[in-house]
């Protein structure tokens, strides 16, 4: 029984959305990695299609991370602020190139009280979403603090970051030192407005289902090739072909 919802069709992504600014983005290429388009083409993204990825959106009290998520999957916004108490969540199904993908939006709560129980689901996450409030310098200041405390639960070389301010102001050049600083991805964005919100969650969606793609490409790869050589590991030429016909189907 599939229990998923379908896709909505405004979440279905032909092509790389491209970073907002090229001084500070995780990658800057136009289109997504050769091989993971390949892999897209020729159906071998193995389990990358069922799998749920976790991000985690952390940040000050206050800052607009409950805001940025519903203005995303609810399109809505609400000027009141009601904390949030541990934790919530938020699935949204898209589909990269044809193949079905899920992320699984973390809104934590930024209130210190409330810091222990939402610090327990910062395992396991593929990506993370710093928000601070571009009118307040130390909320800026603290997201390095909320970084280290985000990976202490993850593997760093693992995650993929992204640095938020909810809502704009002059302080934008400090912003973008911050994120060239802990190498994250810089946007802003304004959920009253929507202005880049989209763009934003597509781009988030789009990292995570390449770094995912490449992953398995990696883990069949080396399945493969400790196969080959389990098999017959005096055989060099058989483990030769092996790589040249990856090599050239996927660049
Ligand atoms: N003008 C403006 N206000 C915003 C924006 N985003 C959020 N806000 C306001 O900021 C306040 C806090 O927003 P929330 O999204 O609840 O903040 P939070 O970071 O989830 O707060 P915690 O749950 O305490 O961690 C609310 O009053 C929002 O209306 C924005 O883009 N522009």
């Amino acid at each position: 029984m599939n229990i998923l919802a379908p896709v909505r069709r405004d979440r279905v992504l032909a092509e790389l959305p491209q970073c907002l600014k090229k001084e500070a983005a995780l990658h800057v290429r136009k289109d997504f990695h050769p091989r993971v388009t390949c892999a897209c083409q020729e159906h071998r993204t193995g389990t990358v299609g069922f799998k749920i990825s976790k991000v985690i959106v952390v940040g000050d009290l206050s800052v607009g991370k409950t805001c940025l998520i519903n203005r995303f999957c609810k399109d809505t916004f609400d000027k009141n602020y009601k904390a949030t108490i541990g934790v919530d969540f938020e699935m949204e199904r898209f589909e990269v190139l044809g193949v079905p993908f899920s992320l699984q939006l973390w809104d934590t709560a930024g209130q210190e009280r409330f810091k222990c129980i939402a610090s327990t689901y910062y395992r396991g996450a593929q990506a993370i979403i710093i928000v601070f409030n571009l009118n307040d310098v130390a909320s800026l200041e603290h997201t390095k603090q909320w970084l280290t405390d985000a990976l202490k639960e993850n593997d760093p070389s693992n995650v993929l970051l992204f640095l938020t301010p909810a809502q704009y102001s002059l302080m934008e050049k400090d912003a973008l030192k911050v994120a060239q600083e802990i190498k994250a991805e810089y946007w802003a964005v304004s959920s009253l407005t929507g202005e880049n919100v989209r763009e934003f969650f597509f781009r988030v969606a789009a990292l995570t289902f390449e770094a995912n793609v490449l992953a398995e490409l990696e883990k069949s790869g080396a399945r493969h090739i400790a196969d080959v050589v389990r098999i017959n590991s005096d055989d060099k030429n058989l483990y030769l072909t092996a790589s040249k016909k990856k090599a050239t189907c996927c660049p």
